[in-house]
């Protein structure tokens, strides 16, 4: 069974890497993607200046999810790059995903990135929903088109989005219909978390994150139906660009499932958190299983073959 897949032309071993955001803040917890089984990664949104982030307790898990308003705590871009620069690109895909708080803060650091000669693909991340005060780009259409105009002009090179789920297949469209408008946007990331949901204790009867009241992003088992259908609306809408899947990745199955949504990449992102980065190497296992039981010998046998009914 070959776990090959081609990504901008590239090949990887294999299709798992992290979500943003999960095991990626330090070049501690950067190192050990580095040394997992993931054939990619990608670190942590970052802005131009660092941050410390919302107040704890900002992350919490259940049987079927995660919680989390981090608050886009971060090193300052200038450390992600001075990582990417150190960094054996040989050895594994690289992604470097910006945040910036303000269109110019974006502008800056992607003038940054394009100097720094190291191939890290760029990862521009519309869909941060725990900034206290900043509604998300991902859901301001003509903010989006706005934003992806300067980094098409100021970036050069292929690059691509973090987006946040939508719910109304006509935000699929309007979205698309603004990817659709640059070339040089090779790929898109679907999705982030879930924005605002609550989780409240009955015991306690009390939220279980402190910032914003207890709303935070939902991750885990709870985004797998939403990710799936963000997947394939894209991989249907946006023909000429790749589709990297996140959300509810817990074993072979669900990156099967990504898969077969059309996903070229998938990410994990809670069950990464949970577990640590042993889980690339279940997750492989189980997926080989899966695809040695349906007689599937490559990724392309079966990747974004859905069946409709
Ligand atoms: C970059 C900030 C994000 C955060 C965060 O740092 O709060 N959490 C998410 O679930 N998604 C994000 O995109």
């Amino acid at each position: 069974t070959d776990l090959t897949c081609l990504f901008l032309g590239q090949p990887l071993a294999n299709p798992l890497m992290n979500a943003s955001g999960v095991c990626c803040r330090t070049t501690t917890e950067l190192d050990t993607l580095a040394s997992s089984a993931a054939a990619a990664m990608v670190t942590k949104s970052c802005t131009l200046e660092p941050r410390t982030g919302n107040p704890e307790p900002r992350y919490s898990s259940l049987p079927l999810g995660s919680i989390n308003s981090m608050g886009l705590p971060n090193e300052g871009y200038q450390y992600y790059l001075d990582y990417a620069e150190r960094f054996d690109h040989e050895r594994k895909l690289l992604f470097l995903s910006i945040s910036g708080l303000t269109l110019d803060d974006n502008v800056e650091m992607i003038a940054a990135i394009r100097e720094a000669v190291n191939p890290a693909l760029l990862e521009v991340n519309l869909s941060c929903p725990n900034v206290p005060g900043k509604p998300q780009t991902g859901y301001d259409f003509e903010a989006m088109d706005e934003l992806l105009d300067e980094v098409n002009d100021a970036y050069k090179r292929p690059f691509g989005v973090k987006l946040p789920p939508y719910f109304d297949i006509s935000h699929f469209d309007a979205a698309a219909e603004v990817l659709n408008r640059y070339p040089r946007l090779a790929f898109v990331t679907c999705i982030n978390s879930v924005g605002n949901g609550l989780v409240i204790d009955p015991d306690t009867e009390s939220v279980v994150i402190k910032p914003k009241d207890g709303f935070g992003g939902l991750g885990g088992a709870y985004v797998l139906p939403t990710a799936l259908a963000n997947v394939n609306a894209f991989y249907r809408r946006c023909p000429d660009k790749q589709i990297i899947g996140c959300g509810g990745v817990q074993s072979g199955t669900e990156a099967f499932l990504h898969l077969l949504a059309g996903a070229s990449l998938v990410q994990i992102g809670t069950a990464l958190y949970e577990e640590g980065p042993a889980v690339f190497d279940r997750v492989l296992g189980e997926l080989t299983a899966i695809m040695a039981s349906k007689g599937y010998t490559s990724i392309d046998a079966f990747r974004g073959k859905l069946k409709t009914l």
